[in-house]
């Protein structure tokens, strides 16, 4: 029997793993093998120096999205992606402004239900993640690295997760020697601080004749373990879509029957209809300085969700709600670090697809709404108030929504509207 042998040291963890994707339907051991999936789709990152994948699988362990670390869509070269130290004199051109975490858009692309879910990332996620895991009832985390684990972001994401009651486990990395040999098997020994794999050509019919195409003598050129890499990525793609679904969609529409209780399928004057509907939202927030109200609606007119800023669910008098210069000695009991904006809460709270929507908010959204807006292809947003234009996050805002072409319309109008209960009417001034 001829033998071609190949031995391909990887320094990269992900490629011995992902080559289990192709024949298990449902993995011996999701932890490992979902956590392979996350690094290779880390490596699509254009972030040069931290590259994060991420994926979201419900409750019955199916996989549902998949992300990495990018600029918005469509944004793509044409916004900056520098780190701090490089833009000091130009803190607008700071990537994590704009960048949209692995996390986020494992969540965004993801089209069921992720209650009682998990998502697995190769970083720990951060504060402004931590809230959309919450917020969309995923139970479980497991991360790979936790390099930031000293920065505010990540412990005030950690108290919250804590508080909201959210698992959080660590991956042990693995480093793997690739071993394959044409006609009898392909078999991943490992070496110390690893782990073997060995695939038959009986239980992985796929993998097996799949890689018997490949050209392996190109492969035993290279020294580089990088090149290498490059090469079975690009052979593992090439199969991957010839064989493997990315993301099995699962549609979930279920629209909350509280719409119907203002019984106005198309409202006469939407933007004034939705505005005081967020308006009227807004009254719930437990923040007392400033309190925001949003509601999503779709490209046919119909109202998919509402929200307003609240702490993460589950969270409510167990985490500080404080001002800036309330906490000026803990600045970890600042209440931004934790508020889920209404923005996020009216597009968690959404159960259908929002592209070419329109989200109506009291306050001009944030850089991190402006981002989650964007991935979810909303195109036009109606705002009341624009309070903080002068901040960086709004600036930065408006530099991605521009380059994207969201439409930006600031709401007015001088009408009142009363609505008297005891008398069971409404009251507006007129035109109506
Ligand atoms: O786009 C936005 C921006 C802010 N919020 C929330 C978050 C906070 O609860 C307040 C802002 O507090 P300030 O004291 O005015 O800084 O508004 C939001 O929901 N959406």
């Amino acid at each position: 029997m001829e033998q071609h042998k190949s031995m391909i040291k990887l320094s990269h963890y992900q490629f011995c793993c992902y080559f289990r994707l192709f024949d298990m339907a449902s993995p011996q051991n999701p932890d490992e093998y979902y956590m392979a999936l996350c690094l290779l789709i880390s490596q699509d990152s254009p972030d040069t120096e931290t590259k994060v994948g991420a994926c979201v699988v419900n409750s019955e362990g199916t996989l549902l999205g998949i992300g990495y670390n990018d600029l918005p869509t469509g944004c793509s070269g044409q916004l900056p992606m520098l780190r701090k130290k490089h833009c000091r004199d130009r803190p607008l051109d700071h990537k994590l402004l704009y960048m949209c975490h692995a996390e986020l858009n494992a969540i965004v692309n993801n089209k069921g239900s992720l209650k009682n879910g998990t998502i697995y990332c190769t970083l720990f996620p951060c504060n402004e993640c931590a809230k959309l895991i919450i917020q969309h009832g995923i139970k479980k985390i497991v991360y790979l690295d936790d390099k930031y684990f000293d920065r505010d972001a990540f412990m005030a994401s950690k108290r919250m997760l804590g508080v909201a009651g959210v698992e959080y486990s660590y991956h042990p990395a693995l480093y793997i020697t690739v071993n394959v040999v044409e006609g009898s098997f392909v078999n991943f020994p490992g070496g110390s601080n690893s782990k073997d794999y060995s695939f038959s050509k009986a239980n992985f019919p796929v993998l097996y004749e799949e890689l018997l195409t490949v050209d392996w003598s190109s492969i035993y050129s290279i020294t580089d373990a990088n090149n290498a890499c490059d090469v079975l990525y690009r052979i593992i793609n090439n199969v991957l879509d010839k064989h493997v679904p990315r993301v099995k969609y699962k549609a979930h529409y279920q629209l909350c029957c509280y719409f119907r209780l203002f019984d106005m399928a198309s409202p006469q004057n939407p933007d004034e209809y939705y505005m005081a509907l967020c308006l009227l939202l807004s009254e719930d927030s437990p923040d007392t300085k400033t309190k925001v109200g949003a509601c999503v609606v779709n490209s046919e007119g119909s109202l998919l969700g509402i929200g307003y800023n609240d702490l993460p669910t589950g969270c409510s008098g167990q985490l500080p709600m404080l001002q800036k210069k309330h906490c000026k000695d803990h600045p970890l009991d600042h209440k931004l670090l934790y508020v889920c904006h209404a923005e996020l809460n009216a597009i968690v709270n959404s159960k259908g697809s929002l592209k070419n929507g329109t989200i109506y908010c009291t306050l001009f959204p944030c850089n991190e709404c402006a981002k989650l807006i964007i991935q979810h292809g909303i195109k036009k947003i109606v705002y009341l108030d624009d309070k903080h234009s002068a901040k960086d996050t709004t600036k930065a805002s408006k530099r991605m929504l521009d380059l994207v072409g969201v439409e930006c319309r600031q709401f007015s109008s001088k009408r009142t509207i009363t609505i008297d209960f005891s008398k069971k009417s409404v009251f507006s001034s007129p035109p109506y």
